[in-house]
């Protein structure tokens, strides 16, 4: 359900963008607006882009094309120091939870803190503790290093670690990858749980058909520059999780239904051999 009215102001912008790398074109064209509150699923097949798109909604790679704004500002009118002073606004799940091996976890949540915050090492624990607290850890991990735990812990300490400074948008990548189905559905209720706690915008880019129906307001679908036409549209779907399932784009059903089409007659072409479907 898309439940923030259209006439809000988004808080992020993208328009029109375009990313390349040299000669490989990865975003053509895309146009998304999100409003504050809303949760955004991106959604798509390995390389279509996704990683990028989130990269370069916070600055980290620049657009060859088109425009990201952040509440109003265009990211590419900001000096370095205020592109710093915006990303202290989202908070970012990586896929690995990305903690620093050799410090603890207590360090590692208090990590952003410290960074960004003048403040000491005592209540920067403090804080990290009732973020741990609030994803469900108990605080004796606090003296753990990432190592000694598993990987739903990691991801949950991740998580920890985004919301420590209070963040008004959070930035999921691939947040339930390599987890079982019910760490994984832990994980998306912490993301639901969040967004109703903190009231944050949220961006999950994921190729988990269950989190992204159970977490989005909004799924858009993108698909990869490579397989598309010069001109073709690269956002092949922006809607509900109630129509993706009605989606009639014989791209978007195959993806929903995690089937290969005619993917495996390729595999084979490309290494040789004659085309054959699965179960032939
Ligand atoms: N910094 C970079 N320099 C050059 N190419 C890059 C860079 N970052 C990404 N790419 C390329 O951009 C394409 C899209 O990568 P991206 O990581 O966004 O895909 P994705 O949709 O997130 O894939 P996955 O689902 O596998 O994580 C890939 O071909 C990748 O090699």
């Amino acid at each position: 359900m898309i439940d923030t009215p259209s006439e809000a102001p988004p808080l992020i912008g993208v328009d029109a963008l375009g990313v390349r790398f040299g000669d490989q074109a990865v975003l053509r064209d895309v146009s998304i607006d999100v409003p504050r509150g809303q949760t955004l699923a991106v959604i798509g097949e390995s390389g279509c882009g996704k990683t990028v798109l989130l990269k370069t909604l916070i600055g980290l790679i620049q657009p060859t094309h088109g425009a990201v704004t952040f509440d109003g500002q265009r990211l590419s009118s900001h000096s370095d120091r205020e592109l710093t002073q915006v990303r202290t606004r989202f908070g970012f799940v990586f896929q690995s939870a990305a903690l620093f091996d050799s410090m603890t976890i207590a360090d590692n949540v208090a990590f952003p803190l410290r960074e960004h915050r003048r403040i000491d090492r005592e209540e920067a624990y403090g804080i990290a503790r009732d973020r741990l607290i609030e994803v469900g850890l108990r605080p004796d991990v606090m003296t753990k290093k990432p190592a000694e735990l598993s990987g739903g812990m990691r991801k949950r300490v991740g998580l920890a670690r985004a919301l420590v400074m209070d963040p008004e948008v959070l930035l999921y990548d691939e947040p339930t990858t390599g987890l079982d189905p019910i760490m994984s559905d832990v994980i998306n209720e912490l993301i639901l749980r969040t967004r109703n706690a903190h009231g944050v915008t949220s961006i999950v880019v994921t190729h988990d058909m269950t989190s992204a129906k159970k977490l989005a307001d909004r799924i858009v679908m993108l698909y990869p520059l490579a397989r598309l036409d010069d001109g073709q549209p690269q956002m092949i779907f922006d809607g509900t999780p109630k129509q993706i399932d009605r989606s009639d784009d014989p791209r978007v059903s195959q993806f929903v239904r995690g089937e290969a089409g005619d993917r495996i007659s390729e595999i084979a072409e490309k290494s040789g051999q004659k085309g054959t479907r699965s179960g032939e």
